[in-house]
């Protein structure tokens, strides 16, 4: 079996193995002992590659990589056989290895002290020298930005032989990102490092996600993205994901290599996010005011008054050393009423008078990404590799005491950003909303406009690995006629083929190959459906698995309704809320200020549940009082639908007569009809605009320009604005926007976006950006307050713990924790 194979095949289970705790260690610690005998002449991605074949077997990855021999299919030494033609080479690499060996038995005290024997350079054979194959670019593994068309060749043919998935091989290897980085700095063992839940995670520890391991990494990818013009795209990010970056289009345009520094060492790297902008803009005076703000709509999810004295949420808040936004008080910043030609009006008008450049360029042009309307869109969230280890399985413990939780929030509803004189610039945090500003003859009406529009709401996916998420949204998506009977043929086709038959429909939204291969959602997958009524309905199909949590949390926050898929065979739901995800998601969910909850009891038809009232009643019944615990209104805010999604029941139809669950769910609603009758939250357009930044890339569809990705949390923007990158404190205009991959003159708070601006420097651009108003921009600060929650504390959390802020599509490594207060074992 060739290499090739061995990782293709890798089932399910295997999969799970992998994610034992000892994984990264054992990984992070013979690559280093490997390092050191094979020098720099092989890439991390090769010696990761190498010691993931081998089982991290040193030995043999030094025999495979000095020798160029197979240590598995290496016969018994024979010394004598050797001919001397064949031995010379064998020989020069094995008095190679056994000098590397020495060296490092004396020199490194990372190896242990039975390397250097083991290491031992074995005879030369005539079948050793013969086995020594040719470079091996080929076996990198593909990363997981490099898209591939959604209906394309099956991944059986594509890894090996596809221009992307060799990519990796030739320059800086995205797979072993990671472990560079850990590998430059002073590591921290796995098993030190807690799960702490969302906010906590050990920013310094050796990663644990597949999504490091595999490298996908999506910020500063240094594979130039393919075009997906004409076909699906796959690896397209959203924020996905999320958390959960809502995936950008790979059609766009190529990636741009972002600077090295980023892939490295992420939290070095991050000192642009210092919080003071433009220098020369800020009175050194002024930087030690204060502003002042309320909580975000984030905060307000976690301390909102109604269930948070009853959630075991997380609860976060800012409160003080916010160093004030000096924008406003700078006449370079004085706001612009639009109610004369801006400059850029002029600057376009004159573009188009003397070069006639608007013709190709108006908005509602074809552009190269349309293809992919239909096409859900991966993004891993935010910059995966900074959440590596994050994730935090459930405790056995499912309801919290409601007076400890009470008297752990008490008060924080009341925590404000200190009061400051000079808080113009925290105006959209604070602020009413305002009225709808005059709008210039040449300006789009927004708030006219969106009055008029098709209601628009955000779902998010969650739920335990293998609920059947990812099946339930495919199968939804080719029931609603998002996806076509063609492309499902060639889903059904290309799943058979790789042995994965029943993931068919998963495949709609896990594009990538990791993905398929292994049959977990990784990225967030984004996509968007019409319902009956009209509406749109964005899907963020977030994953399961307990390390990928941060891209599940990087896709929850932009939702506004959360679709929680849970397994009704027998045993399921009681393992996901005690150990599973189902519990932490729906925790997640709470803190993150998701109002409404839809559970699709799913697998019915599974052979153990045949549609049994009983089955859907127990796990109706486990649930609610979890989510009653956690401060959800089970009566008024969540909706119980049975659902097979392998069989495509009671997703877009109700169940037809002659249903064996017709006895007890005649007539009521299918899950899309309980999609089409849910409230649609009321957006803040009028407030000053905040976009919060899941993706970039260099280029746009204007030269010059760069192009972000993201969700509108509020306000709006349309072609021409002026805006601001914050923190950065970067000036921009938009130069073209487009929504559900339509070129569109403007778009509002809930929109999942992609905008080309004119004026940022493409080597910052990072998610966790904030695109603002620019003559409101964002406050910004270098020090939090937080109450936290931890969900499963293994050591204690001292001064100077890692921690990792998640905060909107940000995902910060925050340096020098301290504990102020102690509630934590109270709260257990
Ligand atoms: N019998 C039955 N099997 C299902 C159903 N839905 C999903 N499955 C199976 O469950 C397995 C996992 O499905 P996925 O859709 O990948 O599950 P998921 O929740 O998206 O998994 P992650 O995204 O990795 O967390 C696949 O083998 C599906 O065929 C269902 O309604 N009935």
């Amino acid at each position: 079996m060739s290499r090739h194979r061995a990782v293709r095949n890798l089932t399910r289970d295997d999969f799970d193995d992998d994610f034992d705790d000892d994984y990264d260690a054992r990984l992070v610690q013979a690559m280093l002992e490997l390092r050191e005998i094979v020098g720099d002449d092989f890439d991390d991605a090769e010696l990761e590659e190498t010691l993931l074949y081998y089982d991290y077997s040193v030995v043999k990855a030094v025999r495979w990589l000095l020798d160029g021999v197979d240590p598995d299919a290496e016969p018994a030494p024979k010394p004598k056989a050797a001919a001397p033609a064949q031995k010379k080479p064998a020989a020069a690499a094995a008095a190679a290895a056994a000098a590397a060996s020495t060296a490092l038995a004396t020199a490194s005290p990372l190896v242990s002290s039975n390397l250097a024997r083991l290491l031992a350079p074995k005879p030369a054979t005539p079948a050793a020298a013969a086995t020594v194959p040719a470079p091996r670019p080929s076996l990198t593994v593909r990363p997981l930005l490099a898209g591939k068309a959604a209906a394309g060749p099956a991944p059986t043919r594509a890894l090996a032989s596809t221009p992307a998935a060799s990519a990796p091989a030739a320059g800086s290897p995205l797979l072993s990102a990671g472990l560079a980085n850990l590998l430059r700095k002073p590591v921290v063992a796995p098993s030190t490092a807690p799960a702490v839940g969302c906010a906590t995670l050990g920013g310094l520890v050796a990663p644990k996600t597949l999504h490091d391991r595999l490298g996908s990494m999506r910020t500063g990818s240094p594979v130039p993205r393919p075009s997906n013009s004409g076909t699906a795209g796959a690896g397209l990010p959203v924020r996905a994901g999320t958390p959960g970056k809502l995936v950008p289009r790979a059609s766009m345009v190529p990636r741009a290599p972002v600077a090295p520094a980023k892939l490295v060492a992420p939290v070095a790297a991050r000192a642009d996010l210092a919080p003071v902008m433009h220098p020369a803009a800020v009175p050194s005076a002024a930087v030690a005011t204060r502003a002042t703000a309320t909580p975000s709509p984030f905060a307000r999810g976690l301390v909102s008054a109604v269930g948070m004295g009853d959630c075991l949420a997380p609860i976060l808040d800012w409160v003080s050393q916010y160093p004030t936004c000096l924008y406003p008080d700078s006449p370079k910043y004085a706001p612009f009423a639009f109610n004369v030609p801006s400059p850029d009006d002029f600057v376009l008008a004159a573009q188009a008078q003397s070069k006639n450049l608007n013709k190709g360029n108006a908005p509602g042009t074809s552009s190269p990404a349309k293809s992919a309307a239909t096409t859900p869109k991966k993004g891993s969230g935010n910059n995966s590799k900074k959440n590596a280890g994050s994730s935090s399985s459930g405790a056995t413990t499912v309801q919290a005491p409601l007076n400890v939780m009470q008297e752990l929030t008490a008060g924080v509803k009341d925590m404000r950003v200190a009061a400051a004189a000079n808080s113009a610039a925290a105006s959209g945090a604070t602020t009413p909303e305002p009225a709808a500003p005059a709008v210039s003859k040449k300006r789009v009406d927004i708030a006219a406009e969106y009055a008029q529009r098709a209601a628009h709401l955000n779902l998010v996916m969650v739920g335990h690995v293998d609920a059947g998420k990812s099946t339930l949204t495919g199968h939804l998506l080719y029931q609603a006629g998002v996806v076509d009977d063609r492309q499902m043929r060639a889903y059904h086709r290309d799943a058979a083929k790789a042995g994965k038959g029943s993931f068919s429909y998963a495949w709609v939204m896990d594009q990538n190959e990791q993905e398929r291969a292994r049959g977990v959602t990784i990225d967030v997958g984004v996509t968007h459906l019409t319902t009956p009524s009209g509406r749109k309905v964005t899907f963020l199909d977030a994953p399961g698995h307990r390390d990928f949590v941060p891209n599940m949390i990087g896709g929850a926050a932009q939702a506004d309704v959360a679709v929680l898929v849970v397994d009704a065979t027998p045993g399921q739901v009681e393992m996901g809320l005690s150990e599973g995800q189902t519990r932490e998601h729906l925790l997640l969910v709470k803190s993150l200020g998701i109002p409404r909850i839809v559970v699709a009891v799913n697998k019915m038809d599974h052979p153990m549940v045949n549609w049994s009232r009983a089955h859907f009643e127990r796990v109706r019944t486990l649930l609610a009082s979890f989510m009653a615990g956690i401060g959800y209104n089970v009566e008024s805010h969540v909706v119980f639908v049975p659902t097979s999604a392998l069989a495509g029941e009671n997703l877009t139809q109700r169940l037809p007569h002659g249903h064996v669950a017709r006895a007890w769910y005649a007539d009521q609603p299918c899950l899309l009809d309980v999609l089409d009758t849910l409230p649609i939250p009321t957006r803040p357009i009028l407030k000053p605009l905040r976009m919060l930044v899941t993706d970039s890339t260099k280029g746009g569809m204007a030269s010059g320009s760069v192009t972000v990705w993201g969700r509108i949390e509020q306000g709006s923007t349309q072609i021409g604005d002026s805006v601001m990158l914050m923190p950065l404190g970067q000036d921009a205009t938009v130069r073209h926007i487009e929504v559900k991959d339509e070129a569109v003159k403007w778009a509002a708070a809930g929109d999942h976006v992609m905008v080309s601006l004119a004026g940022p420097d493409p080597q910052q651009l990072s998610a966790g950006l904030v695109l603002c108003a620019r003559d409101a921009p964002v406050p910004v600060t270098n020090r939090v307050e937080a109450k936290i929650l931890v969900f499963e504390p293994k050591v204690p959390i001292t001064m100077g713990y890692p921690v990792i802020l998640h905060q909107g599509t940000l995902n910060e490594p925050a340096k020098n924790p301290r504990v102020l207060t102690k509630g934590l074992d109270r709260a257990r």
